[in-house]
């Protein structure tokens, strides 16, 4: 099948995208074309495909032609109106939603899986919005951010976003993609993530305070976890850090949060939660 050329459609367009907003179209064919497979390679369910940011539409027209429907959200009102100009016939088909706004403040539709190639200022919002909704996702993103999200326990960028990721979803970085493969070019190598939603193995008492014990703990990274946890209170809400560090493991107070595994820090979540007397449990 023939698609829609990515300069074609910047010419129509008539932008040449601004970095400021967040404007990297991709225009190299071959990312193009690879990323709705990463989505029905691992049998992604296509009826109803949204994407965030459509830019001139090149995934646009990309995500057209495999899905039963795609909504696309995208804030710049010169582009919204290009993209409903452009896809007319896929919108008097019912193909195509066009939807003008800031993905942040929209209100989803109903989507059966997502792929986009993110607005990186507020990529990591983004994700952590869609994440919950438990559906695949095929999200482009700036390099260093994919890998902090798809590391693994004892991995270098093993992190706050590993766990918190992991928490919703499979991580797998399928794809690392240049610089050369946008117009205008970022400055930064950017990577494809394929998340596949599954249910953790663990559970945690709360949420909120689960992300935000994560949050205290990583900002101490190079710190035991003895200490992470004593030092950090005002960030994890704990009342009483000490009852958690004297209540949890020895030999687990002793390491670095870097070796905590996702499990091990919901059991910690739960002993915290129990003991530890969180601002979250007066709510
Ligand atoms: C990286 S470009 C991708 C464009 C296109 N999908 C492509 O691959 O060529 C991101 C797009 O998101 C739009 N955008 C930026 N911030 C946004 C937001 N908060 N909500 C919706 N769209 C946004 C930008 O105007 C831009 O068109």
């Amino acid at each position: 099948m023939t698609h829609r050329d990515p300069d074609s459609l910047r010419a129509r367009a008539g932008v040449a995208g601004d970095p400021n907003q967040d404007q990297h179209f991709l225009v190299d064919d071959r990312v193009l074309d690879r990323l709705p497979g990463y989505l029905t390679d691992a049998g992604g369910d296509t009826t109803h495909v949204l994407e965030i940011g459509g830019g001139t539409g090149a995934l646009t027209d990309r995500l057209c032609a495999v899905a039963e429907s795609v909504t696309v959200i995208e804030r710049d009102p010169n582009l919204a109106a290009f993209l409903r100009e452009e896809f007319e016939t896929e919108r008097a088909d019912g193909t195509l939603t066009v939807v003008e706004g800031d993905a942040l403040d929209v209100e989803l539709p109903e989507f059966t899986a997502s792929v986009s190639n993110l607005p990186y200022g507020a990529s990591s919002e983004i994700a952590f919005q869609l994440l919950p909704h438990g559906h695949p996702l095929v999200l482009m993103f700036q390099l260093e951010f994919a890998e902090r999200m798809a590391a693994g326990v004892g991995d270098d960028e093993y992190g706050r976003l590993s766990v918190t990721a992991n928490h919703y979803a499979d991580v797998e970085l399928v794809e690392t993609v240049p610089p050369e493969a946008f117009a205008p070019q970022p400055a930064v190598d950017s990577a494809v993530l394929r998340t596949t939603p599954r249910e953790p193995s663990y559970t945690v008492p709360d949420d909120d305070f689960f992300r935000s014990f994560l949050k205290g703990i990583f900002t101490q990274r190079r710190k035991t976890m003895r200490n992470a946890v004593r030092n950090t209170t005002h960030i994890s809400g704990l009342g009483d850090g000490d009852a958690v560090v004297d209540a949890a493991d020895e030999e687990l107070m002793g390491r670095r949060a870097g070796s905590v595994s996702p499990a091990e820090f919901a059991q910690l979540t739960t002993l915290a939660w129990e003991v530890g007397k969180p601002d979250a449990r007066e709510r």
